[in-house]
């Protein structure tokens, strides 16, 4: 099976069973509202919808063409996150059921020099979707999308937290991280400080054998 297809189309998608809701934190601290309230199971017949940027006229909307895979949540400062929130949650699905559907003239690329060419809207700066260009890439062929700019149920939830560290580079104080990462082991989101284990064997499997260390 090839990187393509043991990241995303390999396995069934992960959509059920629900995890319980869990309660607000108490500390007030959002990690982001999609999950703050419980992660709401995803449905295994779901085939995508219409991703809308927060403009109150003439929003860009992008059309997203079947189920994502691997949601999480992300602390990453590169990721875009609702205001309030901590994390950025962030999906991946493949390039080719990604298209810009309308308003596409109101999307610019966040940092042309980054390995995930984030297009934002100029309007609100909400990012409608990430691309991998590099076709040498681990990642290549998928994009990075936020769901909960659909109004659609049914996206595959968020099931990890990644890059969990880094969410103190955008000003959460370091004695808070003790409560934050207990937050999100009690909403199923474990955490890890860059991605989860699966994706990260994914991507050293691929650099493997590329240099030719496994065949
Ligand atoms: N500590 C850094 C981590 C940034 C990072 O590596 N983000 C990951 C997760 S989204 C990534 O793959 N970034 C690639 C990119 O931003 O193009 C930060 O918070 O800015
Ligand atoms: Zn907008
Ligand atoms: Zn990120």
């Amino acid at each position: 099976m090839g990187l393509f297809s043991s990241l995303f189309g390999g396995g069934s998608t992960k959509t059920e069973p629900s995890k319980p809701a869990a309660p607000e934190a108490p500390t007030g601290t959002s990690i982001h509202p999609a999950v703050d309230h419980g992660v709401k199971p995803g449905s295994s017949a779901f085939a995508g919808g219409t991703l809308r940027c927060h403009c109150k006229s003439e929003p860009v909307e992008v059309a997203v063409g079947g189920q994502t895979a691997h949601n999480h949540v992300c602390g990453c400062t590169k990721c875009w996150k609702p205001a309030g929130a901590t994390f950025s949650q962030v999906a991946v699905v493949g390039s080719d059921k990604v298209s810009v559907v309308r308003n596409g003239e109101k999307l610019d690329r966040v940092d042309p020099y980054a390995t995930i060419q984030r297009y934002a809207c100029k309007g609100c700066g909400v990012h409608m979707f990430g691309r991998i260009e590099n076709t040498e890439h681990p990642f290549y062929g998928l994009d990075f999308v936020h769901t909960e700019l659909s109004d659609e149920d049914g996206w595959s939830p968020a099931e990890f937290a990644a890059f969990v560290s880094s969410i103190i580079e955008s000003g959460v104080r370091p004695e808070k991280m003790d409560g934050i990462r207990a937050r999100l082991t009690e909403l199923g989101l474990e955490p890890y400080d860059c991605l989860s284990p699966p994706l990260m064997d994914a991507i050293s499997t691929h650099v493997a054998k590329r240099s030719g260390a496994l065949s």
